[in-house]
Parts: structure tokens; C-alpha cells; sequence
């Protein structure tokens, strides 16, 4: 065990949470006979938090004392793991009205080898790509483990969990579990025939959290989306679905030049429909010049707190319309604090 890291960990939280010198003293002096930290669930809840706060690259940030933390440090079975999980799906989902949270496995013995719980499954094919692509890689690692896709461009790829070093368990997400919305778009009314949808709730599962000197590489977290994410890059760039252009012919823009900005139409009017659609469902989303003013929220309530903001300008500022939010115009150091998030080795596949 790491005691600086330990001790760092601490002082923040009894700082924060206004504790004695006392308790310090004996929650180090508890930790030293012991010989281990095992943070206790306010401990954890804490550093959760914090790490949200932390997030350099998030810009939705404001909400981060709203985590709700499922501890499920015990688990070492697969079956038990995967339960948890529905249950932080049907928790987050909340029949649309999302609800942030995250669940913690036990560090050091349970790997996700999913990027997200919930995420579409891409496959090559004789006359293209079906799906996602950025799903390929892992798709052929659930097919080798033997799932079968339905072969649709949105086939939800199932949960691959991995306890010690055992071989990894793969489990099916009941379709009654998985909230999605369909496209639509308010003035465009044959927009449905492009046939698109997303799901609702984005839960991240391949990121590790590190507090105090652990590291847990299995600590899924939900929030909402912002719509660019879905209609600016997932449906939007061309090594992903790729359908600015069908956008556009479907909306009767001439899509041979370039200078009558076809493709920054059809990109105003995809987000349009995410946002439209997402609300027309009663199911949470923001859009990018909201969540740019609620970063500016957090950034005033920090700097009240007396801490420093630190942030990531290249990807705080939305992929649309980016100067069009005052993210762009103020710069913002992009210093690494912890407890934190943070890329981690992929599973060994
Ligand atoms: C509640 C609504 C939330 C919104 C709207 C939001 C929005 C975003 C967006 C748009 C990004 C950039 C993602 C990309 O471009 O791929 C991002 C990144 C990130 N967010 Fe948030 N977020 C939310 C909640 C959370 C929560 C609950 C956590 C963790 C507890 C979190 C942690 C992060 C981290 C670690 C990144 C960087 C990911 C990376 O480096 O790949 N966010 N967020
Ligand atoms: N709205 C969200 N978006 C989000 C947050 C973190 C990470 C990601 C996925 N980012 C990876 C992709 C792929 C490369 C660049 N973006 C999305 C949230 C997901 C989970 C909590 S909030």
C-alpha cells in the first residue's frame, strides 16, 4: 500500500468533510496495525465524487456531488457481478429520467471488458461494414466467445466479465433493460425512414478509478448524454455511421459543393432531431450550449470553494459550434488531479 497516497486521500476527505484531527489520527493509526486501506463507503463515496470533479475532460461536472454510489466490493462471481449490473442499469435509466451513478468492483480481481455496458455491435462484411465500426475489434472477441450478433445495425453487444484470471463470462442484456430512442425530426417527417436510434443511458466501464492509491479497474459510471456526442460524432463522422449524407439528400440539400455547407446543415438538423427525439421520449439529455453554461456554473461554484478548475480545452469545447460556447474564448490548465479516472491497459483479449 501506498501510505502517501493514503495519507493525501485522507487529509482531502477530513478537510472536506470538516473531520477532527483525531479522527485522522486514528483512521492513519488504524490503517498502519492493519497493514491495508480498505475505504469505507463514505470514504469511497467521497473519492467517487471527487474524481468526477476531477474529470478534466468532463463538461458536465456541476452535478458531481449527485453520484450515486452502488459498493459491490465483495463480488467475485461472474453471475453476481452481472446482476449488479442490471440492477445499475435499471437504477441510471430510470425510465428515462437519468440518473447518474456508479457501481464499485472489487480492485485488482473484476475487469469489464466492455468500453461501455451498453454500446452497438460493428461487423465487417463482404459489402461493408454493418453497425458500428468502433465496435469491430471487440465484436470479434465476443464472437470468438462465441455470440452470435443478429447482424442489425444496432445489435447491443453483451457483457464480457472477467474475474482474476479465469476465462471471461459472457452475458446476454435483456432487451426489457435497454431503453433506446428512435430518431425522428420535428419538421422533416420522413427523417424516421433513415431508421435511426441510440440508447438512452451511456455507461462507461472501461476506465479505472483511482483513490488513495488503489486502483479499480472495474468502476462503470452513468450520466446522460450531450446530444453532439450521439449526433456529431457517433451517427456523424465518417469512420463511424457515417450519415451526414443521407441527412442531406433525405432533406434536399445539394451535397456537390462544398461552400452551400450541406454537411454543417444536415449536422444542425441530426442534432436537432437527437435532442427533439431524446425529450420526445422523456428521456435526459442536454444539449451543448446548456452544458457549456453549466461548466460555467461549476467553474464559478469552485473557484467560491477556493479550488481550482482544471480542465482539458480540446475536449470540453463542444464538436459543434464550438465557438459558440465561452469555453472556447478562456483558456484552462490541464492539471492531473486525484482521486481520478483514467485510461487503463485494454484486457487482454
Ligand atoms: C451527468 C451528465 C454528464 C454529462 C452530460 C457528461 C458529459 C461528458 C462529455 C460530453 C464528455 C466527452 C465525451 C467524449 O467526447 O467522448 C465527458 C467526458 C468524461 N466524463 Fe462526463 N458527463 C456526465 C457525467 C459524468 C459522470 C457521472 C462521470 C464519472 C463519475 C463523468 C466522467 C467523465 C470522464 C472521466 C470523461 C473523460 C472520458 C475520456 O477521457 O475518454 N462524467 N463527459
Ligand atoms: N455523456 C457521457 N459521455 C461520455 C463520457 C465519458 C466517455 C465517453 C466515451 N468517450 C470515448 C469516445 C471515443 C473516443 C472519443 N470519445 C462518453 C457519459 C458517459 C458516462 C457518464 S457521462
Amino acid at each position: 500500500m501506498d501510505l502517501i497516497e493514503i495519507e493525501q486521500f485522507l487529509i482531502q476527505y477530513k478537510e472536506e468533510m470538516d473531520l477532527s484531527d483525531e479522527w485522522y489520527r486514528e483512521r492513519i493509526g488504524e490503517i498502519k496495525d492493519i497493514g491495508t486501506f480498505k475505504p469505507t463507503f463514505d470514504e469511497l463515496t467521497f473519492g467517487t465524487r471527487v474524481a468526477w470533479r476531477n474529470s478534466n475532460r468532463c463538461i458536465g461536472r456541476l452535478f458531481w456531488k449527485s453520484l450515486h454510489v452502488f459498493d459491490e466490493r465483495e463480488l467475485e462471481d461472474e453471475e453476481e457481478i452481472f446482476k449488479a449490473l442490471l440492477r445499475h442499469i435499471e437504477y441510471a435509466t430510470n425510465n428515462g429520467k437519468i440518473k447518474p451513478a456508479i457501481t464499485v468492483f472489487k480492485p485488482g480481481v473484476v475487469r469489464i471488458w466492455n468500453e461501455q455496458i451498453i454500446r452497438y455491435a460493428g461487423y465487417e462484411t463482404d459489402n461493408g461494414v454493418l453497425g458500428d465500426p468502433s465496435s469491430i475489434t471487440f465484436t470479434k472477441v465476443c464472437q470468438a466467445l462465441g455470440w452470435l450478433g443478429e447482424g442489425t445495425h444496432f445489435d447491443v453487444l453483451p457483457i464480457v466479465i472477467q474475474v482474476n484470471n479465469r476465462t471471461p463470462v459472457m452475458f446476454e442484456i435483456p432487451k426489457e433493460y435497454v431503453l433506446e430512442v428512435p430518431i425522428t425530426h420535428p419538421q422533416f417527417e420522413k427523417f424516421h425512414e433513415l431508421q435511426l436510434k441510440w440508447y438512452a443511458v451511456p455507461i462507461i466501464s472501461n476506465l479505472k478509478l483511482s483513490l488513495g492509491g488503489i486502483e479499480f479497474q472495474a468502476a462503470p459510471f452513468n450520466g446522460w448524454y450531450m446530444g453532439t456526442e450521439i449526433g456529431a460524432r457517433n451517427l456523424a463522422d465518417v469512420d463511424r455511421y457515417n450519415i451526414l449524407p443521407k441527412v442531406a439528400e433525405l432533406i434536399g440539400l445539394n451535397t456537390t459543393s462544398n461552400s452551400n455547407l450541406w454537411k454543417d446543415r444536415a449536422l444542425v438538423e441530426l442534432n436537432l432531431a437527437v435532442l427533439h427525439s431524446y425529450k420526445e421520449k422523456g428521456v435526459s439529455i442536454v444539449d451543448h450550449h446548456t452544458a457549456a453554461q453549466q461548466f460555467k456554473v461549476f467553474d464559478q461554484l469552485e473557484k467560491e470553494s477556493n479550488r481550482e478548475v482544471t480542465g482539458d480545452w480540446k475536449w470540453l469545447i463542444p464538436p459543434m459550434s464550438p465557438a459558440a460556447t465561452h469555453i472556447f474564448h478562456q483558456p484552462i490548465p490541464n492539471i492531473i488531479k486525484k482521486p481520478n479516472y483514467f485510461y487503463q491497459k485494454a484486457p487482454n483479449y
